[in-house]
This record gives structure tokens, C-alpha cells and sequence, in this order.
């Protein structure tokens, strides 16, 4: 299986994240991707490819031009206006408030297009982002050139990312980005499956009033788990997109047997729907180690976890998510594409 990673994910150097009340080193850090290269070339599961770079174009399939805008400008403006650290949002367009006009300030900008507070913004973020979404569509490509399994080491991560907001450390959506791409190429139906521990929003919002996406995630409990405002069960899809989105909100410590139990059903649906390829957005946080969430995989449970998605028997593109616990992320990500070619 190739690999395909862009060394430009590394200009994404966020100092700061806010976290329990105080502002402390990111979770998602550039670390994640030294262990996962460094497992990935021990275990000669294939080579390591730089993708091309595709563009805007692909972004703004699915992305809002002004909130490309946005973010290309963020950084400069930020500093341009006096602020001395990393651009943070502190005010929203709350419940109470219109977000049906966008503030001239870059402060009311940056609340506009932001999700969370978490998620700091700073020099190189985009850069990352552009060369994360190229990462993804370079896997993308070869799966559907050659219809054999690619892996996207996609940093930053996307599936918070929504048509116009970023969040979760998410500013392209890079799992959605694909999955509009392969449509373009031809795909009838692309079934974007999310096991990362936190429900992709991003992705659920992007498709869903589309039924030529299927989205299913496997995810902590929105009532309890960020992003605690979508990724409920009764969230199925709207319009044409209705029976095209399906949640399953699981409890902080499911057990493996139950989560894979879901996954049965997950990939029942998938198979009814007669897709003709799978985007996984790979998230490795469900581990049982992970410092941020809350499921119980074991490193073995991961090789299993990709042996049974190779029994979809569909082209299939794994997407990097999340996954913080850094020592053991390498062996985690590399056991689902060893168990899936097993
Ligand atoms: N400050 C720690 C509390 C958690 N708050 C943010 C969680 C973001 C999760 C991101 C992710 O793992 O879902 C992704 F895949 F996008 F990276
Ligand atoms: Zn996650």
C-alpha cells in the first residue's frame, strides 16, 4: 500500500492550544507524523510518496471561497491589527447574536468562521492545510488509477471542517475534498467512513442534503464528547440526502466487542448502498491510551479493525485523523493498513 505525505504538513507549528482552562502545547502536533513515518517505513507496507499539488480548485468544490479567503489572509491581518499571539477566537455569532453579516475586524472574523476555541491559527496553518488536502487527493488518485488501497498521512486533519468553519485542529476537509473529486471522476457513490473517536461535523455537513455521499460515524457520544452539538442519532440526512448520513453515538469506555458490533451494522449499509469507494477518515484516537478520548482499543484491535474493512471488498483511501497518544500512533495507524492487507 503507498503512503503519501507532503513534508509541508510541518509549517502547521501551532504553539498554543486552549485546554482545561489554560493554554498548553497542542495535541496535535507534528510528532504524530515523525512516529507514524517512522512505523510505517519499519514495516515496508510500501513507499512513501510527495502528492502533486492540485490547487484550489478541489477546496473550493467544497469549500466556501470567502472562508478560503479567510484563511489565506488570517494570519497576516492578525498581526496587522496589533495581536501579538496566536489568532484565537474569543467571540462568536452565539445563539443570541446574527450571522447573517460578516464582521469587517479579524477578531469578529475569526469568531465567524470558527468552530471552537482550540484551534489556534499562525504562520504556516494554511500552508499546511493546502499541502493536507493535497496529501489526501495524491492517495485519492492512485486508488482510483489503479483501484489498489492508499493511505493519506494527512496533517492537519479535516473532518471538523465544515463548508465555511474550521475547528478540532480542522481547517480543509480533506476526507470531503476526496470524496467530491472521485465523484467528478466518475464514482457513482463514495461512503466516507469515520472511526475517529470525535464525529466528523465537517463531513456530516458538508453532504447532507446529498445522497451521492454516504457518511457513517462511529463516534463518543455528542452529549458527552466534542463537538457535542452534531453527531446524534436522529441526524439522517436531509432532502435528497435523507438515510445518507448515519451517527452512531457510542458511551465513553464501549467496549471493543460493541464497537465492532457497530461497525457490522456501519458496513451493512454501506454494502446497501452500493457505493463504489471508501474514504476511512482514520482517526487512531479510539485507542485505549488516547489522552483526550475515551474508547478502549487495543494495538491489536487495530489489525482486526482494517482485516474486516477489507472485507467491504471496495478501492479503498484511509484518511489521517486523529490520535494523540503519540508513542503509540505509528503502530496503531500502521496495524489497520497491515490488517487490511492481510
Ligand atoms: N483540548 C482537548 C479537548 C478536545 N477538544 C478538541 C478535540 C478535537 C479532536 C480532533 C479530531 O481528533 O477529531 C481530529 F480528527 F479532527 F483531529
Ligand atoms: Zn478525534
Amino acid at each position: 500500500m503507498l503512503t503519501f505525505y507532503s513534508e509541508d504538513s510541518r509549517l502547521r507549528q501551532a504553539r498554543t492550544e486552549l485546554h482545561d482552562g489554560a493554554l498548553v502545547t497542542p495535541f496535535e502536533c507534528p510528532e504524530r507524523l515523525d512516529l507514524v513515518l517512522k512505523h510505517l517505513r519499519q514495516s515496508g507496507l510500501g513507499d512513501i510518496r510527495t502528492p502533486s499539488a492540485y490547487g484550489l480548485a478541489p477546496v473550493l468544490a467544497v469549500h466556501d471561497k470567502e472562508y478560503v479567503t479567510f484563511l489565506a489572509n488570517c494570519w497576516q491581518a492578525w498581526g496587522a491589527a496589533g495581536h501579538k499571539g496566536e489568532a484565537i477566537p474569543n467571540i462568536w455569532p452565539a445563539r443570541t447574536m446574527r450571522s447573517d453579516r460578516i464582521p469587517r475586524s479579524i477578531s469578529g472574523q475569526l469568531g465567524y468562521y470558527a468552530l471552537a476555541a482550540e484551534t489556534s491559527i499562525s504562520e504556516g496553518t494554511f500552508e499546511a492545510a493546502m499541502a493536507s488536502k493535497d496529501v489526501a487527493l495524491g492517495a485519492l488518485e492512485h486508488t482510483l488509477k489503479t483501484g489498489e488501497p492508499s493511505f493519506g498521512l494527512c496533517r492537519p486533519p479535516g473532518h471538523h471542517a465544515a463548508y465555511d468553519q474550521f475547528g478540532g485542529y480542522c481547517f480543509f476537509n480533506n476526507a470531503a475534498i476526496a470524496a467530491q473529486r472521485a465523484l467528478e471522476a466518475g464514482k457513482r457513490r463514495v461512503a466516507i467512513l469515520d472511526v475517529d473517536f470525535h464525529h466528523g461535523n465537517g463531513t456530516q455537513q458538508i453532504f447532507y442534503q446529498r445522497d451521492d455521499v454516504l457518511f457513517i460515524s462511529l463516534h463518543g457520544d455528542p452529549e458527552v464528547t466534542f463537538p457535542y452539538y452534531l453527531g446524534y442519532a436522529d441526524e439522517n440526512g436531509e432532502g435528497r440526502g435523507e438515510g445518507f448520513n448515519v451517527n452512531y453515538p457510542l458511551p465513553p469506555g464501549t467496549s471493543v466487542a460493541t464497537w465492532m458490533a457497530t461497525l457490522e451494522q456501519a458496513l451493512a449499509t454501506i454494502e446497501a448502498a452500493e457505493c463504489e469507494l471508501l474514504i476511512v477518515s482514520l482517526g487512531v484516537d479510539i485507542f485505549e491510551g488516547d489522552p483526550i478520548s475515551a474508547f478502549t482499543f487495543t494495538s491489536a484491535d487495530f489489525t482486526v479493525l482494517g482485516q474486516r474493512l477489507a472485507q467491504a471488498g471496495l478501492p479503498c483511501v484511509f484518511l489521517m485523523e486523529g490520535g494523540y497518544a503519540v508513542d503509540a500512533i505509528g503502530v496503531n495507524v500502521v496495524n489497520v493498513l497491515q490488517g487490511f492487507e492481510q
